[in-house]
């Protein structure tokens, strides 16, 4: 992993388990922070956030859900800075027994004024909810008046805020513990919860926002170590893994040679979409092997690549490698979009070659039948799996049953095959033989599109093929393509709506991204 020396990127790149957090914050105190002063700070920047984005002049009457802990005493805080600032403030808080400091601030809150209810009926008109029930760490469902009381918040048309994670979301895996609180926004405090990068908590989540309250990043690696177990992609991170600048003397070969064997008669446009995803890297050489019927299809499409005509089944698939190929010439062979089943020994002889290997959509069917963690672990080079949730389970019945913890499921999943999987979603999460999981915190619904999934092969296969960043973590190559993918699904969705996202179009999207990046400052 590239590491950065400013604090504040470092925060943003770590993702962290209840458990960790737990550990690091015990650091914090332990030298000696006093827990009300860190509660006081986190609060105060909370409360500015608010103030920001829910001016008093549209959002007069604020209701504020405030549970039994720590997350319970930054609402009961927030609760006194926003009535101190003119907004008219309600309690609510559903359970008698709480924390020290909890109470003392609930207290404190009651004593200017602020009324504090046991029933939500007070607060049935407020303009916006603060969710301030419980925090990270929280395991036990919600059940009874509690439960009855957040759906019934969450019914109502105003925004609701959640502090840290929206109540009931389990922090790790992500899952809703009875029921949760739906909201607009959730301020997740200090670092990156393993929830916010979990497919099945996005929709209580709503729109996330870290509150950097400077955990100093020493207390992180202490706890984490470097290289963290969980990171999150971005555009400083994926700075550091694309081929760039290119070297002032080359030549196309030392930029990489990429073999795509991709394409039948009946998807032949997944053929074409994977060579466009290639074209975007860059990569020095690209080689297409695709049916013979194809070839002159292809060449029209991509003039600058050595298209390959295969023999053909009856029906159109590529029966087998022509004897011409030679597996050995190439840095890396990205293989499966459109084949088809019955591509079956173009599989049995990829998985023999000596260079890392891509395989994707029916080249993942085909490894599934082929018994995938036996087959895999013959080989001696590093494969990259892109399957979505479906062919994940085809290929991994074992690890699939983690399933919808999708984190820990694409970790055991690397952990027992020793290859790069990623695991495709509203979350993409790559992993690499049970080390690192790098996660890809920003996506948009527009890439839920046939032939979308084509196109990232394609980009994988590109940049796995540069020679260059043949001693970088495979893994963070790969994750390096899926958040290039996802930037550029953004901006088409931006510039055409989600609606206007087809394949092609985000073909033309990849370059922009990569201009956007390495412009940053
Ligand atoms: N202490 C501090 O200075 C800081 C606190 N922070 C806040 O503290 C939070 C964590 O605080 P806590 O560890 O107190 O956790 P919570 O605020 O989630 O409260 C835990 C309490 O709620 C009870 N509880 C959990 N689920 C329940 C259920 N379903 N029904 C009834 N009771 C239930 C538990 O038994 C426990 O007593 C963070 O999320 C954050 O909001 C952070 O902001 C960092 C600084
Ligand atoms: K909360």
């Amino acid at each position: 992993m590239a590491h950065t020396t400013n604090r504040q990127e470092q925060i943003e790149q770590v993702v962290v388990t209840a458990q960790q957090m737990r550990e690091i914050e015990g650091r914090i105190f332990e030298a000696g922070m006093p827990v009300a002063a860190l509660m006081e700070k986190v609060a105060g920047l909370i409360s500015l956030r608010l103030q920001a984005l829910f001016p008093l002049s549209h959002y007069h009457r604020v209701g504020v859900l405030v549970g039994p802990g720590h997350n319970g005493g930054d609402a009961a805080v927030v609760a006194r800075e926003l009535h101190l600032q003119g907004y008219e403030v309600l309690i609510y808080r559903p359970i008698a027994k709480l924390k020290e400091l909890t109470s003392g601030h609930t207290q404190y809150a009651a004593s200017l004024g602020i009324p504090v209810y046991e029933q939500i009926e007070p607060l049935q008109n407020c303009d916006l909810i603060i969710d301030g029930l419980f925090g990270f760490g929280q395991t036990r469902s919600l059940s009874g008046n509690l439960a009855d009381a957040v759906n019934r918040f969450n019914q109502g048309s105003q925004p609701i805020v959640s502090i840290d994670l929206p109540s009931g979301i389990h922090t790790d895996t992500g899952e809703v513990l009875g029921t949760a609180v739906r909201a607009t926004r959730t301020f997740c405090l200090g670092l990156w919860k393993l929830a916010f990068l979990q497919d099945q908590a996005l929709e209580y989540i709503g729109k996330a926002e870290l509150i950097d309250f400077g955990i100093p990043a020493q207390d992180v690696w202490a706890i984490l170590k470097q290289p963290a177990g969980l990171l999150r992609m971005s555009a400083t991170v994926a700075r550091n893994y694309l081929p760039l600048p290119r070297p002032a003397v080359t030549y196309k070969y030392k930029e990489g040679h990429l073999l795509l064997i991709c394409g039948s008669r009946r998807y032949a446009g997944g053929a074409i979409l994977t060579g466009l995803g290639a074209r975007a890297s860059g990569v020095g050489m690209l080689s297409m092997a695709v049916p013979e019927s194809l070839k002159p299809l292809l060449v029209s499409h991509l003039p600058e690549a050595l298209i390959i005509g295969c023999p053909e089944t009856p029906a159109g698939a590529i029966a087998h490698l022509p004897e011409a190929i030679d597996l050995e010439d190439y840095s890396a062979i990205a293989c499966g979009p459109g084949l088809t089943r019955e591509a079956k020994p173009v599989i049995e002889s990829v998985i023999e070659a000596q260079c890392p290997l891509v395989l994707d959509a029916d080249g993942l069917n085909i490894l599934a039948e082929l018994r995938t963690i036996p087959t895999l672990l013959r080989r001696k080079t590093p494969t990259v799996l892109t399957p979505h949730v479906g062919e994940f389970k085809r290929l991994f019945p074992d690890s699939a049953g983690l399933l919808p913890d999708r984190v820990s499921a694409v970790w055991k999943a690397s952990q027992l095959s020793r290859a790069v999987v990623l695991l495709k979603g509203a979350r993409t999460a790559i992993a690499h033989a049970g080390s690192s999981v790098w996660l890809i915190p920003e996506s948009t619904p527009a890439l839920a599109r046939g032939g979308s999934g084509d196109v990232l092969t394609g980009l994988i296969g590109g940049l796995v093929a540069y020679p260059s960043l043949s001693e970088q973590p495979l893994e963070a190559i790969v994750a390096t393509a899926a958040w290039w993918h996802a930037q550029a699904g953004i901006l088409a969705a931006q510039e055409r709506t989600e609606l206007g996202v087809d394949a092609f179009t985000l073909t033309q999207y990849l370059m922009q991204v990569v201009q956007k990046a390495t412009l940053m400052p």
